[in-house]
């Protein structure tokens, strides 16, 4: 145990300088003030040491949990990448087991095979996620959000109602913080040979543009029948939600209250990228109109951070993954009923970006950029056209509300452009040349 205590002290003494460093970390726009344990779990007694470790990172007056699995190891203390512990993890899952108050469970009638090696992924984003042989993905959150974790809420709910467009969720990880039972890993049933929809957008986008004297409806890698059947499988996956969650409608209080956000959410990203200032006009009246929108809105729980790498395509068909939401976003906002259509408006939003991106560091090239914007038009028509075949009756087809869908692009791609800026810069031009494009405001070189 003394062994497990020195360990963890030596870590916790070491993340201020190594945190920031992490692809997950949320928090690389701020100096770590102070990092302090919030729950030890020893997981293994004996060498090496393996310690399930839950700290509190302190930026000023932010404070964020964040999960780390820690082992006694000469050069690197991170356990994530070692195969051997993390295949503990998964057998305590087929076990079922607690230990320290660490819930390991599988769902209810799933039988876990034990004695597998995890393997962490290499395109590991937000959160870390380690692969188990051709069966189970564990995604282990980084930052943590106390209580349950809308990916895994949302996931059970839809497999409960027989959803297809989903991978079956098997098992979850979790432990109490702040008095509550808090989600720290969700197992899924991994799909091996599934492509992730941007890899596969960005392949015709190139197609077509190695094709300068054909149009996009004329080359091979034409992408438009999977955008539709897309359209198809979101407009699907929220008529579930609404099935397994309820829907409502919202009151003149519910889009005042989203029109302030989507104001606020400007004010806030103008204040840190002065490139924005130029839209902040249309972008504000754009916003506003959204109140004259006819008809009555839906809301309901949606997917909340929906783009092309967020879709995976398999033998099956189109699967949705990530219900976790905008990972910079506040939990209430996150879990709150909303429009279907930001999700919609997000789907189109990365259409853009795929369609765009191949533009980005390039000398102006009008033939390319006329290309780029046919690519984008014909692909973002398909995915609405398939939207609006399988809508449920509450939601309707999005091309009938054309203020709010407008609305929530531009507010999408206002948040972009605080993701890229703090991210990305060099792909700022994507999210702004859109703004310039859909407001009407100008051109934006890519
Ligand atoms: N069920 C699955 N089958 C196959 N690959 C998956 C599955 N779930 C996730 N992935 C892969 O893992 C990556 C990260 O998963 P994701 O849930 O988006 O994690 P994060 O929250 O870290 O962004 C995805 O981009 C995808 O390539
Ligand atoms: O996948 P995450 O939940 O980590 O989402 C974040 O990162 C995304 C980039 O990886 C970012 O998405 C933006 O870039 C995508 C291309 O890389 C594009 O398809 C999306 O449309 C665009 O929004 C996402 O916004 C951010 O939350």
């Amino acid at each position: 145990m003394t062994e497990a205590h020195d360990l963890v002290d030596k870590v916790v003494a070491e993340l201020p300088a190594w945190l920031p460093e992490q692809r997950w970390f949320g928090g690389k726009d701020r100096p770590i003030t102070s990092v302090r344990p919030l729950r030890t779990t020893v997981l293994r007694d004996g060498a090496p040491v393996l310690v399930h470790l839950v700290v509190e990172v302190e930026q000023g007056d932010r404070r964020e949990p964040y999960q780390l699995l820690v082992a006694d190891q000469p050069d690197n203390h991170d356990a994530t990448g070692d195969p051997e512990l993390t295949g503990l993890l998964l057998d305590l899952i087929a076990e079922g087991r607690e230990v320290g108050g660490l819930v390991f469970a599988h769902e209810p009638g799933v039988e876990i095979q034990a004695g597998l090696r995890g393997r962490r992924i290499t395109s590991e984003q937000s959160n870390t996620s380690l692969v188990f042989g051709s069966q189970y993905i564990l995604k282990l959150f980084r930052k943590l959000t106390f209580g349950e974790n809308p990916d895994l809420v949302l996931q059970r709910a839809l497999h409960e109602v027989g959803c297809e467009h989903i991978a079956q969720p098997l098992g979850s990880i979790t432990g109490e913080l702040d008095g509550r039972g808090t989600t720290v890993g969700m197992l899924q049933q991994f799909l091996p040979d599934a492509v992730d929809g941007w890899a596969m957008a960005t392949t015709s986008v190139r197609d077509l543009m190695t094709e300068r004297d054909l149009h996009a409806d004329e080359v091979g890698g034409d992408f438009a029948g999977e955008a539709q059947r897309l359209g198809q499988a979101v407009a699907t996956v929220h008529a579930d939600l609404e099935r397994a969650l309820g829907a409502e409608h919202a009151d003149a209080d519910d889009i005042e209250r989203s029109v302030q956000a989507m104001v606020t959410r400007l004010d806030d990203v103008v204040a840190r990228v002065p490139e924005l200032e130029p839209y902040v006009p249309a972008l504000r009246e754009a916003f506003e109109q959204a109140r004259d929108t006819p008809g009555a809105v839906a809301i309901q729980h949606i997917h909340g951070d929906l783009h092309l790498g967020q879709v995976l395509r398999t033998v099956h068909g189109w699967l949705l993954i990530d219900f976790e939401g905008e990972p910079g976003a506040p939990i209430d906002e996150r879990t709150a009923l909303r429009s279907p259509l930001r999700d919609v408006a997000g789907m189109l939003r990365s259409f853009d970006y795929a369609a765009h991106q191949l533009l980005v560091g390039r000398p102006e090239d009008h033939q390319l950029a006329v290309r780029a914007l046919e690519w984008s038009r014909r692909n973002r028509a398909a995915f609405t056209q398939g939207y609006a075949e399988s809508a449920s009756q509450t939601v309707g087809d999005p091309r009938e509300r054309g203020y709010l869908l407008r609305a929530f692009e531009l507010d999408k791609a206002v948040y972009e452009v605080a993701y890229e800026h703090a991210n990305r810069p060099e792909w700022l031009t994507v999210p702004l040349s859109s703004i310039a494009r859909i407001t009407g405001e100008g051109a934006v070189q890519s």
